[in-house]
């Protein structure tokens, strides 16, 4: 792994490419707030261990994370109900939409993996159990703030609103788990909750640090304190790997060979096992729903730094 200077410029450089780019992809507009976001961003961050971050374009500008809130979810609900947590959701790869309901009817309402929406919401579930919707929240929020060691992360209130008003499909979902017993709590709870923890604002700088603990074996590299065992770390990397990028995940596997979360916001979080961690972001998708220019900047990367955890 490349670092200093030599890392700034490759981030620097990658980021100008991107903003030269026509080829932007498609904005998400099923969510209506997010249907306004500006195509034309483009923001990179690289954490180190260290805390040092290589920073590029647009990467201190909040953006709606999304799916990416899923995998600091499931390292809540791992958590809360350790390997029963299996019990309530799969670790495969769906081969389907991020929001595809076909699997579940015949799957008794056990969604494929974390990272679908049915399987996080059924994740959202775990960790609202006994809680109030705002305390569940609170706590997730909380978590995010420790782990990029920045209090100022917050959940954008309008984006949240204008899915809770649209997300028809996401209540279809959950409703139906529901009738299978996969979701405990009231329904408008648990998506109450999803919606919310979907709308966290964050930046690239932000959640390129959140992300260490995954290239750390678990640790917070700012406190030294274990957020989660190795073993849970590198578990949650290879779910990202094999689940992260929905129908795309082969695809991302392919052609960027890193554990990778996006998220309909555009942004995109990667892992480099015990190396570091990255955050793009370019609010295009592809057919996939995946950051159309995200994917592509951080193959660059990856082909220019030889980090693909497959080799060089
Ligand atoms: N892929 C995503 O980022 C989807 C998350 C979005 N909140 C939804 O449920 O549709």
């Amino acid at each position: 792994m490349i670092t200093g200077p030599d890392l700034q410029s490759l981030v620097s450089q990658i980021a100008d490419e991107m903003r030269a780019r026509p080829d932007r992809g498609r904005v998400a507009d099923y969510i209506p707030e997010l249907a306004r976001v500006d195509p034309a961003y483009f923001g990179m961050a690289v954490a180190l261990p260290d805390g040092t971050v290589a920073a590029a374009g647009d990467a201190d500008t909040p953006f709606s994370i999304q799916s990416i809130s899923k995998v600091f979810t499931l390292t809540l609900a791992l958590g809360i109900a350790g390997d029963r947590l299996w019990k309530r959701v799969g670790r495969e790869p769906s081969g389907s939409a991020f929001n595809s309901i076909v699997q579940l009817e015949s799957e008794k309402g056990v969604p494929r993996n974390p990272f679908i929406n049915a399987g996080a919401i059924a994740v959202t579930d775990v960790i609202l159990s006994g809680h109030k919707p705002r305390e569940a929240l609170g706590e997730i929020l909380r978590f995010m703030r420790f782990l990029s060691d920045d209090q100022g992360v917050a959940i954008d209130k309008a984006v949240a609103e204008s899915e809770q008003r649209t997300g028809f499909r996401n209540m279809a979902l959950a409703n139906y788990m529901k009738s299978f017993g996969v979701i405990e709590n009231p329904v408008d709870y648990t998506l109450g909750v999803y919606f919310h923890h979907c709308a966290i604002a964050m930046s690239c700088r932000q959640l390129a640090l959140a992300g260490r603990f995954l290239a750390q074996s678990g640790r917070h590299p700012a406190t030294g304190l274990s957020v989660i065992q190795a073993e849970r770390a590198r578990r949650i990397n290879a779910i990202m790997l094999t689940c992260g990028h929905y129908d795309g995940s082969g695809e991302f596997a392919y052609r960027v060979g890193l554990p990778g979360k996006s998220g309909v916001g555009g942004g995109i979080l990667a892992v480099v096992p015990g190396q570091a961690s990255i955050a793009v972001w370019s609010p295009g998708l592809d057919a996939a729903g995946n950051s159309h220019l995200g994917r592509i900047a951080l193959e660059a990367f990856a082909k220019r730094s030889g980090v693909s955890i497959f080799g060089a």
